[in-house]
């Protein structure tokens, strides 16, 4: 290193609190800047949304988080390793300490549910038994909010939101800490993605997940995510509660938030809460049971 460069003295990461540091990002192709010295820190346990228009880099920052995008520059850690430059240890290790969720579900479509599911037991753990790795497979469709049945289906069998569900229980195969979510409520209609999202509130609760959420739709924002991230000119620009952003004069954030969808989340968020409260009170004071009223998920479509 030449004398007149200094090395940016960067504290450690503690990966016991932020499971996802992401450093000073910078990813292009060719000519194309999409990420310019991009930070994040994502906190243990929370459900974090990220949000930015259309190809602001949403996808790219995920891909680069999981390893599949090889940045320019800048550092990536997971869960105490170095995603830049794992050993085949690491990357071994972290692999099987997350799931993921892709867009399209991306299941193997000659495979049926319960075998797509199978897929990542026998990668990671190939001495397991077939009985094992069945019943497995089969506790991970249930706890999708799929029926037994589901699990013999293929994917062209089934509805969008059943492969969504499907996808989650192969994401949730491993038992992962981390959980990558890429739009999970693009194309299900209002029903099925409020269903979804309660099925990832609830499973962050009871697994005790931190959860990486890419999404458009402003009610998950409001229903489900701790912070938000927004993604805009090429950087996370701004990080926190939905109230802490609007309090943020930024252009994009307050036509975002403040516009008419926004308000329209907002007025339905606020809605939920004052019934929430309602039903405590005249249940004395118990919560209650989540979504105890609503349409059972995915079970009108099996
Ligand atoms: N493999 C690639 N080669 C070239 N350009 C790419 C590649 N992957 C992504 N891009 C470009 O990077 C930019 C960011 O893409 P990305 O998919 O991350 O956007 P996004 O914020 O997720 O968008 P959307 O909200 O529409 O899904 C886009 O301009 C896209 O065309």
């Amino acid at each position: 290193m030449s004398d007149d460069v200094q090395e940016v003295a960067r504290p450690p990461v503690d990966s016991s609190e932020a499971p996802i540091v992401v450093r000073g990002l910078r990813n292009a192709f060719g000519e194309h800047l999409i990420h310019d010295d991009l930070s994040l820190e994502v906190r243990k346990g929370e459900i974090i949304g990220v949000v930015g228009g259309s190809g602001t880099g949403k996808s790219v920052l995920m891909r680069s988080i999981i390893g599949l995008q090889q940045p320019e520059a800048g550092e990536v850690h997971v869960l105490g390793h170095d995603m830049t430059r794992p050993s085949e240890a690491d990357e071994i290790d972290v692999r099987s300490r997350w799931g993921v969720l892709f867009q399209g579900g991306a299941l193997f479509s000659t495979l049926t549910v319960g075998e797509n599911v199978e897929v990542p037991l026998k990668q990671f753990y190939p001495d397991m038994t077939d009985t094992l790795r069945q019943e497995i497979a089969r506790f991970k469709v249930r706890l999708s909010g799929l029926a037994d049945e589901a699990a013999f289906k293929y994917p062209s069998e089934l509805s969008g939101g059943m492969r969504k569900r499907a996808g989650l229980a192969r994401a949730l195969a491993l038992d992962p800490e981390l959980l990558f979510l890429d739009e999970p409520t693009a194309g299900l209609d209002p029903i099925g993605a409020a269903a979804f999202d309660q099925l990832t509130r609830e499973l962050k609760e009871t697994l005790g997940l931190t959860v990486f959420l890419i999404t458009h739709d402003l009610d998950t924002l409001y229903a489900i995510c701790d912070r938000v991230a927004v993604l805009a000119d090429k950087k996370v620009i701004a990080v926190g509660t939905i109230p802490e952003l609007l309090a943020l004069d930024h252009p994009w954030i307050q036509e975002y938030f403040n516009g008419p969808r926004g308000r329209s989340a907002q007025a339905a968020e606020q809605k939920g809460a004052a019934e929430q409260s309602e039903a405590a009170k005249s249940n004395g004071g118990r919560k209650p049971l989540a979504n105890a009223s609503a349409p059972g998920p995915d079970d009108r479509e099996i």
